[in-house]
């Protein structure tokens, strides 16, 4: 597998080659999520909220694996979702973010075009289904909802505090393929909005090869604030080739014969 990227030479539109569900692929993701209009998110009032239920992180791995920075807790971690459109328990596996080299892009998920500076994912996996018994497993499934991830947009304002132990460590990572193991406790909760009520919610896909299209994607309206010195320490992370990483996001994917479904009007 050519190591994919997000450069001209291995980026978004070379991934077919390793990877042909990246254009023959019917729920690939990102979206633009599109709020007027024929093909705009409809809002279904049996959306409930998202619940997370997230003790805070005592043992974890930050990685920079050349395309993004990834925070991993241990196995052992009890983090869970439900709630939202899920029928199931999800497992917590890891989060991680796509940004750019500027505040008018960065995001994968686009809202009527419309781009934001970073992208926060929670991945989890379907802890309750009869088929796989791990997130490796689930990602190999072919289930259609084995995986569930959370995407928080990232704005620029104020400083997120929350996020600061998180930002401060990617100076520590700025080589692809380093990590280091996080110090102390990580509180993930903090980070989030009160309230998880609104959101778009649809069928997709990983955003980045395999693209298994194995993901029931949870988008909040509500963005996350981060300050611009915030931003630009993830704009000094190396993407392993004596690069920053400036731009880890996919381009939307056609929404095929997909609906997308909004919890709030
Ligand atoms: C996918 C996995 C590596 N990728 C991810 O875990 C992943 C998670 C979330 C997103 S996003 N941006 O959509 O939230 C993207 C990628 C490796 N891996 C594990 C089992 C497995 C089987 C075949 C190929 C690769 C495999
Ligand atoms: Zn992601």
């Amino acid at each position: 597998m050519a190591p994919w990227g997000y450069s001209k030479e291995n980026g978004p539109a070379t991934w077919h080659k390793d990877c042909p569900i990246a254009n023959t692929g019917v729920r690939q993701s990102p979206i633009d999520l599109i709020t007027t209009g024929q093909t705009c998110a409809k809002y279904d009032s049996n959306l409930k909220p998202v619940i997370v239920s997230y003790p805070a992180f005592s043992e974890a791995t930050f990685l920079n694996n050349g395309h993004s920075v990834q925070f991993q807790p241990s196995a052992g971690n009890l983090s869970e979702l439900s709630g939202g459109p899920l029928t199931k328990k999800y497992k917590f596996e890891q989060f991680h973010f796509h940004w750019g080299n500027n505040d008018s892009e960065g995001s994968e998920h686009r809202v009527n075009g419309k781009m934001y500076p970073a992208e926060l994912h929670l991945v989890h996996w379907n802890s309750e289904s009869p088929n796989f018994s791990s997130f490796q497993e689930a990602v190999g499934s072919n289930d259609p909802h084995a995986l569930c991830v959370l995407g928080f947009f990232l704005k620029v304002g104020a400083e997120n505090a929350s996020l600061k132990p998180i930002t401060d460590l990617l100076s520590k990572v700025k080589n692809a393929g380093s990590s280091v193991s996080f110090p102390g406790k990580f509180d993930l909760k903090a980070v989030l909005p009160e309230t998880l009520t609104d959101y778009y919610t649809y069928d997709g896909s990983l955003t980045t090869p395999p693209l298994a299209e194995c993901v029931k994607w949870i988008v909040f309206k509500e963005p996350i604030e981060v300050s611009t010195a915030q931003m630009e320490a993830f704009r000094a992370v190396d993407d392993g080739h004596g690069k920053p990483i400036t731009g880890n996001y996919r381009p939307p994917c056609p929404l095929h014969t997909r609906t997308v479904a909004a919890s709030f009007k």
